[in-house]
């Protein structure tokens, strides 16, 4: 029995790693099994062999050979396993038959010249096999704990609308919702843990509803969207989809139940030998519409999109914006009920922009429920009804556009152009800060200064007027006052992302002011 015992914790985290190296289903591991007791059974042959002709013959090299057999195999749990069985009916036998003539032959399966090394070796290499397969699969061990402490509260840290966001989804409260995201994270690196692409986000999307995800480079968009659609698995949470009858399923399991999710991803998947004509063909039948309608479907999404003078071309000869396009046209086949767009703007020109606008807003009006990242403030203004901002895989608000500027961008901003380049940054400050307490500095560029006045009654006239009195002395060209953008928002929040890149040229960070 304890022989038994330690062969199971021996071999199956054995057996179960080498048939998932080879495959994922787990018929591959139950044909391991088998196949490992066929070994098993030919290695007990190969050493019952010479033990047999040792004792017929009594030729002692037979012995020998059995000897090295028994010592070489014992690396083989299924060899222990007969083995052990073997010399423990064999003791048995002999104790049985001694016991008669008042001899105590029996020996301890225990005794180190008897089982003892088998022992020995099976703990350890169930053992060490065991914390292998551990090391390999850590993310999903990382995943069966966080299911565990899924409700668990994330960061004390976190923004209001962010922790009532996470309370309407544990609460129960999403009633309309299709996409729902429970914690969901993503841990890069295994062990290390050192790269945490995408933090306990929690968030729930209902029909008709378009949402937006800002963040500078590398703040964990792409990383949700992958999630989402299964390229990579999380490493705690859950993304599930609510389905017309109300139940929840996991989102990778969505199409078995004819809910159909568009994926615009980052870089465009698209053959660049067929055209546009053939894609948007291929992926109707993918979809399942039937043949005689597949024609009338592409001619509408590249109608729609403005493809008319591209859709007959090789994807090769396409643009970059034209390929956008493609690439935004096949995530539509079908009418998905759940849309996952990943930069569809990037690289189009504003008039290509505003078609592609509205067809996102007709799918949304239409029932679909769609999530949406881009760069552009203006596009996430115009289409999301909801918007998040992602600094370091977590996000730092949430809510409508408008509910975030006014939450986070109280106030004016200030934009000061000095007629030469000089260091009058802090005199500036110092005046506003005279007039106006709390005014903060925000960045330089070149001869353009930019600052932050909060806001407070009779405030722009005032402001106005210290900024004319001191024009002369402070050197000053022209200044601009406006309310605070999204964009402004956006780049408070960008800046405390880690590591964050100086020299690209994507992010609106970059286009703008940066800190000094
Ligand atoms: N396969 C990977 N292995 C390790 N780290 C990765 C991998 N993919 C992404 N990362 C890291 O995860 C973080 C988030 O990357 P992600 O691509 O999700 O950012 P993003 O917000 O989509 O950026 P962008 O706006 O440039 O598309 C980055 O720090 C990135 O370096």
């Amino acid at each position: 029995m304890i022989n038994l015992l330690f062969f199971l914790y021996a071999t199956l985290p054995w057996m179960y790693l080498v048939s998932r190296l080879f495959s994922s289903s787990d018929v591959a591991f139950i044909s391991y099994i088998s196949l490992n007791f066929v070994f098993g059974l030919c290695t007990m042959l190969v050493t019952l062999l010479p033990r047999l002709l040792a004792i017929i013959s009594k030729v002692q090299s037979f012995q020998n050979i059995y000897h090295i057999l028994k010592w070489a195999f014992i690396v083989f749990p299924q060899f222990c396993l007969g083995q052990g069985l073997i010399e423990l009916s064999y003791n048995q036998i002999k104790f049985d038959l001694t016991s008669n003539f008042g001899i105590d032959s029996y020996v301890s399966p225990f005794e180190m010249n008897f089982l003892g090394w088998i022992f020995v070796e099976m703990a350890l290499q169930g053992t060490l096999l065991l914390l292998l397969r551990l090391f390999l699969h850590w993310d999903l061990l990382q995943k069966a704990r966080g299911q565990c402490s899924i409700n668990s509260m994330v960061s004390p840290s976190e923004d209001v609308d962010v922790e009532m966001e996470r309370q309407r989804l544990f609460g129960g409260r999403t009633g309309n919702d299709v996409l729902l995201l429970y914690n969901l994270r993503k841990c890069y690196g295994g062990f290390s843990k050192k790269n945490t692409a995408v933090e306990s986000i929690s968030l729930g999307i209902p029909r008709g509803e378009c949402f937006g995800l800002l963040g500078t480079n590398g703040a964990g968009k792409s990383t949700t969207f992958k999630m989402l659609t299964g390229d990579i698995i999380p490493s705690a949470g859950r993304a599930v989809i609510r389905t017309p009858t109300g139940s929840e399923m996991d989102i990778l399991s969505a199409s078995s139940e004819g809910i159909l999710i568009g994926y615009c991803p980052q870089q465009d998947a698209l053959d660049e030998l067929l055209t546009g004509w053939e894609h948007l063909h291929y992926y109707c039948t993918l979809r399942g519409i039937p043949k005689q309608n597949i024609r009338k479907v592409a001619e509408d999404l590249v109608n729609r999109l403005h493809l008319n003078a591209h859709a007959d071309k090789l994807v090769r000869t396409y643009s970059a914006g034209t390929k956008r396009k493609l690439s935004t046209a096949v995530a539509l086949v079908g009418k998905p009920q759940i849309l996952l767009l990943d930069e569809p703007s990037s690289g189009m020109d504003p008039c290509s922009k505003r078609y592609l606008w509205k067809t996102i807003l007709k799918e949304v009006q239409d029932g679909c429920a769609a999530v949406l990242t881009s760069h552009s403030m203006e596009e996430c203004e115009a289409l999301c009804t909801r918007l998040a901002i992602m600094v370091n895989g977590s996000f730092k608000c949430l809510g409508s556009p408008q509910h975030i500027k006014n939450r986070f961008g109280d106030g004016y901003s200030v934009k000061v152009w000095l007629s030469k380049e000089i260091s009058y940054r802090r005199m500036i400050l110092d005046r506003l800060q005279l007039h106006f307490p709390g005014t903060q500095f925000k960045g330089q560029h070149l001869n353009l200064l930019e600052y932050h006045v909060p806001r407070s009654q009779g405030c722009l006239a005032e402001l106005f007027r210290v900024l004319e009195n001191h024009k002369a002395f402070l050197q000053i060209k022209h200044y601009s006052i406006s309310q605070t953008t999204l964009e402004q928002v956006f780049i408070n929040f960008a800046t405390q992302q880690q590591g964050v890149s100086h020299s690209s040229q994507e992010s609106p960070v970059h286009r703008d002011l940066l800190p000094v």
